[in-house]
């Protein structure tokens, strides 16, 4: 398995002041930043868009950011994203038309393309794609909102993921998105997850070093 990856969720950053507590959350220790984009007709809430994806590049933000498209329709951001300095680009299967497509065009725009799995949807989605992805996230909760709690039967669901990928043979990151925290972490990555989206365990503290050095120690504890 790959090295973890702890990529804190910008919906829970002072987004008065997003610049500079990235560049804090990143100081602090974070190898990724995941940016949620929502747009109240897909799910029932309303983020950023491209611009402000591009705001964070302009201040001088180089750190990975991996952009979790939660829109319907998808294809018509990818390009945009690309071009505000996306690193990662996934989206949910059932919000795409055509998914093979949408997979190539996020490729073709020069980012990592990813699928991401709601805790109802079948992971038969992943079945004729797995050359096409870099990426799997598994939600394990319904998107929306922050400050959910984790829904246990994503444990099994990341147990198969991860069986697909390691039988697939392909180089794919298994992401999981919501309710991580400093208490389940190590039992999200047994359970076969490399790369984890913490939103509010993190801002919601005041010493995001703190946070992140102790989920990175729950880490050490995990059998790979
Ligand atoms: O995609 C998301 C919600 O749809 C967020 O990334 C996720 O909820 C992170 O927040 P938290 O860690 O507070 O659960
Ligand atoms: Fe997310």
């Amino acid at each position: 398995m790959k090295s973890y990856l702890i990529a804190p969720s910008i919906l829970s950053a002072d987004l008065a002041r997003l610049g500079e507590d990235v560049e804090n959350v990143l100081k602090a220790g974070a190898d990724v930043i995941h940016f949620d984009v929502m747009d109240n007709h897909y799910v029932p809430n309303l983020t950023f868009g491209p611009a402000v994806c591009k705001a964070l590049r302009d201040y001088g933000i180089t750190a990975p950011i991996d952009v979790h498209l939660m829109v319907k329709p998808v294809d018509r951001l990818i390009p945009d994203f690309a071009k505000a300095g996306a690193d990662y680009i996934t989206f949910h299967p059932e919000a795409s038309e055509h998914i093979d497509r949408s997979l190539q065009l996020i490729r073709n725009s020069g980012c990592k393309a990813g699928l991401v799995f709601n805790p109802a949807t079948s992971l038969s989605y992943l079945d004729y794609v797995m050359d096409k992805i870099d990426v799997i996230l598994l939600m394990s909760v319904n998107p929306g909102f922050g400050g959910q709690s984790f829904i246990p039967a994503t444990m099994q669901k990341l147990q198969e993921a991860r069986r697909r990928i390691d039988e697939s043979g392909f180089d794919i990151r298994l992401e999981v998105d919501g309710g991580v925290k400093i208490n389940n972490i190590a039992e999200i990555a047994a359970a076969g997850a490399d790369m984890f989206v913490a939103g509010s365990a993190i801002f919601d503290q005041p010493d995001y070093r703190k946070v992140i050095n102790e989920m990175r120690q729950e880490l050490t504890k995990v059998q790979k």
